[in-house]
């Protein structure tokens, strides 16, 4: 029967081809991946710690299995790319939110989602509910926290995710979780600042458009969407590339490796800075890459390579499974399940 699917998804993927979520020219240059030093990951506390601390954490929390980071340092395991099963990466852009909604520039202000933007988590969550999630990775912002939490209202698997609360060993001991069933029921989310957005200095809280009629189009659109050039007193993307980056090579990419099903739920710019890592884009080339908000944009990871599938289409939408074996079998199970 999931062959049945399996073949399915693949007649309907070869009748049409995805709708990449990315309005970028695909072009894969030689560009060497962003290097982020060794100290700058040290001096942001990117430690070994908090990677077995977030693996700790998973195995008391859910069925994700633990891959035990004592036996396997997360450098070697990366570098020696070993051969992990494939896993799905999600990437969502948090739904429209109150300031997205006046045309402010919000930065690292934490407001909450509008209710176009609830809307948008809702619907996010529909055309993802078929892909399996392990383990959800927010930004510490109330925006992208709603949106992962209201996207998994609509996962055919019904886990409850549940915001991990590691900040002190008494937080940690007074949310753990008892009970076996309970604990494979649950999603741990894990809310992490270097996944922000970008923070825009002394534009937060300044319309758009009044910006760019005061300071002129080309310096805003250069401000906005430039790599290395910040707003005043703000990051450039390329700062902003040096946290999430750090974070997505050092806390994240791990946990792919050992086949553990991600999604990201973060900003238009922490996420334009790790798809131009994940996608290898120049400089140039992230210049035009806009996110939408609330659409999730899918990749394949597997053994170390990162392979964009676009954005998926709906649930019921058979294209969704073409793009891997794995994932029609997986869809077939809950359709078994649930009937
Ligand atoms: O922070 C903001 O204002 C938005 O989330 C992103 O703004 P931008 O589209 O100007 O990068």
């Amino acid at each position: 029967m999931a062959a049945g699917v399996y073949n399915q998804a693949i007649g309907a993927f070869q009748s049409h081809s995805l709708v990449n979520n990315f309005n970028h020219q695909q072009k894969f240059n030689n560009i060497g991946r962003l290097v982020v030093t060794k100290d700058f990951i040290s001096s942001n506390c990117l430690s070994r710690k908090n990677f077995s601390v977030i693996q700790c954490i998973a195995s008391q929390t859910s069925e994700v299995d633990t891959a035990s980071s004592s036996s396997r340092s997360k450098t070697s395991a990366r570098d020696t790319h070993t051969k992990s099963n494939e896993a799905a990466l999600i990437l969502v852009r948090h739904g429209e939110s109150l300031w997205n909604e006046k045309n402010l520039f919000t930065g690292c202000v934490d407001v909450p989602l509008s209710k176009k933007g609830i809307d948008e988590a809702i619907e996010a969550g529909k055309r993802i509910s078929s892909i399996p999630v392990d383990l959800i990775f927010t930004s510490a912002l109330i925006r992208a926290q709603m949106t992962a939490m209201l996207a998994m209202t609509q996962h055919r698997r019904r886990k409850v995710p549940i915001i991990v609360h590691n900040e002190s060993e008494q937080a940690r001991e007074w949310s753990q979780i008892f009970g076996e069933d309970t604990r494979k029921h649950s999603i741990p989310v894990i809310t992490a600042w270097q996944l922000n957005e970008r923070m825009y200095g002394g534009l937060q809280g300044l319309n758009k458009l009044q910006t760019a009629e005061r300071y002129g189009k080309e310096k805003v659109h250069e401000w906005r969407r430039s790599y290395s050039i910040p707003p005043p007193n703000g990051e450039s993307l390329e700062m902003c590339a040096e946290r999430a980056v750090a974070y997505f090579r050092d806390q994240i990419e791990p946990q792919l490796l050992s086949g553990k099903n991600i999604m990201i739920s973060a900003h238009g710019n922490s996420l334009r800075s790790i798809i131009m890592y994940l996608d290898k884009l120049t400089s140039q080339e992230v210049i035009s890459l806009e996110l939408s908000t609330g659409i999730p944009m899918l990749y394949i990871f597997k053994e170390g390579r990162f392979i964009r599938r676009g954005s998926p289409i709906g649930p019921t939408e058979a294209g969704v499974y073409a793009y891997t074996r794995r994932l029609a079998l997986y869809r077939q199970r809950l359709d078994d399940v649930l009937q």
